[in-house]
Parts: C-alpha cells; structure tokens; sequence
C-alpha cells in the first residue's frame, strides 16, 4: 500500500504516523510539503496532527488554502482515501471534506491523555479491521477538538452510520464520562458520504508499539492495509 503524508508548518506528528504506516504496511509514505501542488498516485492520503501554521485563524483555516490541498480534496472527491487525524480533521473540516467544525475544548484547556473509543462501524476501509462496539484506548492532545454539527447535520451522520467513533468510558458506555472535550453526542470521528474520507481526533498512531503504552491503534492501521492491498 503506497501512502503520502502531508506537511504543513507546524505539522508535528507526522514522523508518528510514518512509522505506523509502515509498521503495516511495510513501505514507507512520501512526506509532501504544503507548497507541492500535486500529491502522488497514492492508495492512501494522510493529513497528521499538530499545529499547522500555529493554529492562527482557527486550526486548520489556513493548511485548507494550501496550494497541496486542492490537490487532495480533487483527490478526495474522486475517491482516493483520506484519513485526518486531529489537525488533519481540523483540516478536513475547514475545507469542507467533512461536515462541522472542531471547536474550543469545552473547558477551555489543552487536554493530553488517553481516552478510550468505541467503535461505532467497521462498515468502511478504515475501520473493517476493528469491531463494532470494541473499545480502543488511544491518546488525544489538543485544545479544539469538542466537535460541533447543527442538529440535522448530527441526524443525518448518524442516520448514515458515518460515526465512526465515539468517546465512552472503559466499559464501553457511551453516557458522556470519557468525553474529554464536549463533543456532540461524544463523536471522536467522522466519515464523509461515501466513506473514502475519515477524520478523528484521537491518535492511533501514537498506540502501535508497546513502548508507547499501548498498541490499540494498531488494528485500525493493518485493516487500511488488508482493505487496500
Ligand atoms: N495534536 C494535534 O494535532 C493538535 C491539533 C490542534 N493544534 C489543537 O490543539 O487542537
């Protein structure tokens, strides 16, 4: 599976995500800057966490106008896959990929630990390596990541089995204790219509190695492997 990566400055997790890719994939991604105007032929493209252009404006506002990203969201449309991870779904957002917005945390503070995810659909090449309603415990670290949808807009995700991925607690319960940032409906992840787009705002990649404390991001990386292989 061939993947690229794209860069921004400030783009800070992207030596993470290399490394899960290739832990799966056995290959190693190309690393695009945000001034290329063209992404390789690709199987996969990867937007990574961090701080693209200090997070100025709102984050993500200003990566979405890279020259790089009319490139991946022509891409996008015509159904190469595409995986955001925090500022990578702060990206998507902004451009319009992916419906809503990545606010504020709802108590207004950075927050960097582990939480744990229920998965809410292996229905699509990201997740048909993860079970529904298994229970993952990955990191997130942000400070804008309480995601935000109109009413109708949160129906018809749901309505469309395009959650990927909610907060929960240990036991799987999904009753708002493990939402670390105000989320509506405790939503970690989100597909876009046809399913060949995800952004999620915890970090598997930062849960692939034991040394990591953890390797529960693992399954999610080898199944977009095994789906596009
Ligand atoms: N780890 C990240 O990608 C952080 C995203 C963004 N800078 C935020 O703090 O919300």
């Amino acid at each position: 599976m061939k993947s690229a990566i794209i860069l921004f400055p400030g783009t800070n997790r992207e030596q993470d995500m290399r490394a899960a890719l290739r832990q799966s994939s056995g290959v190693d991604p190309y690393l695009i800057f945000h001034r290329e105007t063209e992404v390789p032929e690709v199987d996969l493209i990867v937007i990574p966490g961090g701080f693209a252009h200090g997070d100025y404006l709102r984050c993500g506002a200003m990566a979405a106008r890279s020259p790089v990203m009319r490139d991946v969201v022509a891409k996008a449309k015509r159904g190469v896959p595409v995986l955001g991870v925090c500022n990578g779904f702060q990206v998507l957002t902004e451009t319009g990929l992916l419906p809503g917005a990545l606010m504020r945390n709802a108590d207004l503070k950075f927050v960097c630990r582990n939480v744990d995810l229920r998965v809410e659909s292996s229905q699509s090449l990201f997740t048909s390596g993860l079970s529904e309603g298994q229970v993952m415990n990955v990191p997130v670290a942000h400070h804008d990541g309480n995601y935000f949808a109109d009413e109708a807009t949160l129906d018809r995700l749901e309505g469309e089995g395009r959650v990927a991925f909610r907060y929960c607690a240990p036991d799987g319960a999904v009753d708002g204790r493990g939402n670390p940032n105000g989320s509506a409906r405790n939503i970690a992840g989100i597909f876009n219509e046809t399913k060949n787009v995800l952004g999620m705002m915890p970090h598997p990649e930062d849960s692939v190695e034991p040394i990591q404390g953890g390797t529960d991001g693992r399954g999610l990386f080898d199944g977009i492997v095994r789906a596009l292989s």
